[in-house]
């Protein structure tokens, strides 16, 4: 096992506040907050069903280890505090890699085994206390998940978690897409099953640690080797009947080949989904980012909005930016002459974000005064031009937004790649609606 977390997330520095990070309903987060929760992802498959050389949860979807995007969705629930993978011993250096390159935090390694509940084992014996050496706390509920399951969502983790605490085990299940029935030895049917009394199991499922590590403890030999289905284990050997919870369509297990391809669409219209403002906003202008913050939500399911100058924002960013967010509205209030957007470009181009998908800027700024205005259109009309050739060579696209933050008077649009204005239309009349609700 490897002697500790690979990377643990360091203490909070003072500079710009970010919001939505921790997305669940505050009030049940921080319930689970106070719950020592941590997961269990067994990762240590080759993916014969697949038929592709490379085990499935390492197969590239949009440049990036499916792997990574489950670590993504499991390490953004800030109450689940450590993350066990189990990974062959052949494919340890490379998850060593994607955890480096992606920056993954709170991780841990351990040795797969050659079943998954024999990796799903191992994972729990790297949590349980009397481990030497391990800095792992062992928790009060653990929850299990398969790497290959990357559409997992902070309220489904809840909602099993929670209810693990209150019956001993929990897991997601889904209606049954077709009959199940059961065919004789003969090959003609034997039976067949009344489709609606029965479920489909998926992950994730939470178990109280001690239950399902007792589990495993007393499991026979062919339980470890043919079993599929943890729930079953906790009811057999400790009698604790789960609780099941009803979970959503994108729970679906990444199997055959075209799972990847749906995998990639679903990924891809997330994308769409994300937005990060970035504001340069003093403190007591902070309700300006949540009340944007708060109508963005209505249109979109990520917003993310940091306030406080860009040169304090550099880590927040980054970490967004690894998050794969592509569209960016940078509000300048506090500078002027776009030098947060500028900022915010550079740090866009260094990061080479771009390289895999089009990058979307909105810079706001303001226009008070006439004079003002049509300096700044003779000022900015060439510097305007040159970064959006600039920025164009890039796949960064900047849309301006020149408005009156008194009166919300938006005296110029200029989106430099007609593709874009469809988009980006709704945000800036969102945008002008909340400016002009706004104090500054
Ligand atoms: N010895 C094993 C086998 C499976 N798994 C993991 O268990 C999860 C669900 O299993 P499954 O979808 O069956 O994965 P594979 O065994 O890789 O696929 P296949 O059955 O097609 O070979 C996956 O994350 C897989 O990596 C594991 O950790 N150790
Ligand atoms: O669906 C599940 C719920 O228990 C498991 O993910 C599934 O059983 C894994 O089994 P296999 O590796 O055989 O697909």
């Amino acid at each position: 096992m490897e002697p500790g977390p690979l990377g643990a997330a360091g203490p909070s520095e003072p500079g710009p506040r970010v919001r939505g990070v921790c997305g669940a309903a505050p009030a049940a987060s921080a319930s689970a907050s106070s719950l020592a929760v941590a997961a269990v992802l067994p990762a240590g498959g080759s993916g014969e069903r697949m038929g592709v050389p490379t085990p499935k949860q390492f197969c590239q979807v949009l440049e990036r280890p499916l792997i990574s995007y489950t670590l993504q969705a499991l390490e953004r629930v800030c109450w689940i505090k450590d993350i066990v993978v189990s990974v062959t011993r052949e494919n340890m250096e490379a998850m060593k890699g994607i955890i480096q390159k992606y920056q993954h935090k709170r991780i841990s390694l351990v040795e797969a085994g050659v079943t998954r509940h024999r990796s799903i084992f191992n994972g729990l014996k790297a949590l349980a206390e009397d481990q030497p050496d391990s800095k792992l706390l062992k928790p009060e509920v653990v929850i299990i998940h398969d790497a290959v399951r990357p559409f997992v969502e902070e309220d489904i983790l809840l909602k099993v978690a929670t209810a693990a605490k209150e019956h001993g085990a929990a897991g997601a299940v889904r209606p049954l897409v077709s009959t199940v029935i059961s065919p004789s030895a003969d090959g003609c049917l034997d039976h067949s099953l009344e489709r609606a009394r029965h479920r489909a199991s998926e992950m994730p499922q939470a178990f109280l640690y001690d239950v399902i590590y007792a589990a495993y403890q007393q499991c026979s030999d062919y339980d470890l080797e043919f079993g599929t289905e943890c729930l079953q284990l906790a009811l057999k050997y400790c009698h604790v009947k789960a609780k099941l919870v009803e979970g959503s369509p994108d729970l679906w297990k990444v199997t055959y080949k075209r799972d990847l391809y749906a995998a990639e669409s679903i990924i891809k219209e997330r994308i769409s989904q994300h937005i990060c403002v970035v504001m340069d906003t003093k403190e007591d202008e902070e309700h300006v980012g949540r009340h944007l913050e708060e109508m963005l939500k209505n249109e979109l399911n990520h917003v993310k909005v940091t306030s406080g100058p860009l040169c304090h924002a550099g880590r927040d960013l980054q970490q967004i930016i690894l998050e794969q967010c592509y569209s960016f509205v940078c509000v300048n209030v506090m500078t002027s002459e776009f030098e947060e957007t500028q900022k915010l470009l550079n740090m866009l181009k260094e990061s080479h974000l771009s390289v895999l998908y089009p990058v979307v800027v909105i810079s706001v700024s303001e226009s008070m005064q006439i004079f003002l205005f049509k300096h700044m259109l003779l000022f900015f009309g060439i510097q305007l031009f040159s970064w959006a050739r600039y920025v164009c060579k890039n796949e960064i696209f900047l849309h301006n937004l020149l408005c009156n933050f008194a009166h919300a008077a938006i005296m110029f649009e200029s989106p430099v790649q007609m593709g874009y204005i469809v988009l980006l239309t709704p945000f800036s009349w969102q945008l002008s609606r909340v400016l002009s609700g706004s104090s500054f």
